[in-house]
């Protein structure tokens, strides 16, 4: 619990029930009959004992009465943090995964991109995204919705499938700074702007060069992907002989830095992974995509052993789902894979997918000083399932604890069984338009 000082914000509100989150030593922490209050500002204010609420109702100013009971089939769990999608491929999400990686870009994704010229069009995928993605659970027009983002603008100067669909290296340049200064001028309080080079195979050495400078000067995000199958792979080495791996491409740039996040990494050797843990650059692990694609499987475990930072991602729309509760079912299936082809693999448990999903998640991006989970300070992101919602896919037969309610919920759950989601202490479902002045 913390003490209130002088200048922290009044309660807007309190919950008393069951809570769940991780911490960096305990892959799942469970709360029975807690009080957790969230201030005006959208932070966590306290966490305390329900047999504590007089006491902590005088400390912190608010009303008993006041104090929102969750039901015994409910719980509240921090926000799921989708690591790394493509807003721009969602409208074909579901489709078109029958090719590997390279055929699959160059013959769907590609021409669906350059499509993008026309605002119309690219303002009604973009709409359709963030309304459906707020019901499937987790965090581009999110920020008019009040969801927390990290949004880049893909750049591409090598591109010889899509002619139409390919950048100047001052084109890709420029636009990156012009998208990046009005990004930041609008001032969105959950949303920041990424440096995106698509990936080694479609930026020439100079505009790597260039994105990895505007990243440090301006101190910002980058995304890229890297290893995600092996022909890509190969052709890295082809395109890029100089360097000692498809990390080292990235490093040589200044593109691996604590704040980048690469898609994929399946193929990464433990001399790469050790490059990853030394900058501090993270992994988004993409199992649907990485199955819909057949691209690999990726050894998290190891990742881990590794200590390098890593969370999930839907990568929709080589992820068939843009669901993050289907990202940790493949996540535990692609697990459960490994062990399969090698016994001696020590199989993820669901508690420390549920850590991955949240806390690794924010930890990924480099925001897990303000959410990932529940701690005093951070801002509340968070979902309030009921497992047992009327209508809702889950049957309860017998009563069950908190542990088996989150396992449940993680396996059989979906929309229907999530009840509130808060981003930043903002209730954004069920959603209501904000008042008209
Ligand atoms: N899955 C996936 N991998 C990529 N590598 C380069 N671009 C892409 C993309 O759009 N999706
Ligand atoms: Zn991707």
């Amino acid at each position: 619990m913390a003490n209130p000082d002088k200048s922290s914000a009044a309660i807007a509100y309190v919950y008393r029930g069951t809570f769940v989150h991780s911490t960096q030593q305990t892959a799942l922490q469970v709360q029975e009959d807690a009080l957790l209050g969230v201030d005006t500002e959208g932070k966590i204010a306290f966490i305390g004992e329900g047999k504590k609420l007089e006491a902590l109702s005088q400390v912190f100013q608010f009303s008993p009465s006041e104090v929102t009971q969750l039901t015994e089939h409910e719980f509240l769990m921090p926000g799921l943090v989708d690591t790394h999608i493509h807003a721009c491929q969602y409208s074909y999400a579901g489709t078109a995964l029958d090719l590997p990686l390279l055929q699959w870009l160059n013959t769907y994704t590609f021409p669906v991109e350059s499509r993008f010229k026309d605002l119309e069009f690219a303002r009604r995928v973009y709409t359709h995204v963030v309304v459906t993605r707020k019901h499937h659970n987790s965090c581009s027009k999110s920020y008019d919705f009040g969801q927390r983002a990290l949004v880049g603008k893909v750049c591409m100067d090598r591109n010889d499938s899509v002619k139409h669909y390919r950048e100047s290296i001052q084109e890709s340049h420029d636009e990156t700074c012009r998208f990046i200064k009005e990004f930041l001028d609008k001032k969105y309080p959950l949303a920041k702007p990424v440096v995106t080079p698509r990936f080694a195979l479609s930026c020439s050495r100079e505009l790597l060069e260039q994105l990895g400078k505007i990243a440090k000067n301006n101190n910002l995000h980058i995304q890229s992907h890297i290893s995600e199958n092996k022909e890509e792979i190969q052709l890295v080495k082809e395109l890029f002989p100089e360097s000692e791996s498809y990390t080292d491409v990235y490093h040589k740039y200044n593109l691996l830095t604590d704040k980048t996040v690469m898609a994929h990494g399946c193929h990464l050797s433990d001399k790469e992974l050790a490059v990853f843990k030394e900058t501090g650059a993270s992994l988004s692990h993409c199992p649907n995509s990485n199955f819909s694609l057949c691209s690999g499987v990726l050894n998290v475990r190891n990742v881990l052993k590794h200590k390098v930072k890593l969370g999930l991602g839907t990568d929709v729309a080589g992820g068939y789902s843009s669901s993050m509760l289907d990202a940790v079912r493949r996540t535990l299936d692609a697990s459960k894979i490994l062990t399969i082809q090698d016994p001696k693999h020590e199989t993820l448990s669901f508690e420390e997918v549920f850590r991955l999903a949240t806390l690794g998640g924010s930890q990924a991006l480099s925001l897990d000083d303000q959410t990932g989970n529940f701690e005093v300070g951070k801002d509340f992101d968070a979902l309030r399932v009921n497992v047992a919602a009327p209508g809702g896919p889950i049957d309860l037969i017998h009563s069950e604890g908190p542990k088996t309610l989150l396992e449940k919920f993680l396996n059989l759950g979906d929309d229907r069984n999530i009840v509130e989601v808060f981003v930043a202490g903002k209730k954004v479902v069920p959603f209501t338009e904000p008042k008209a002045e």
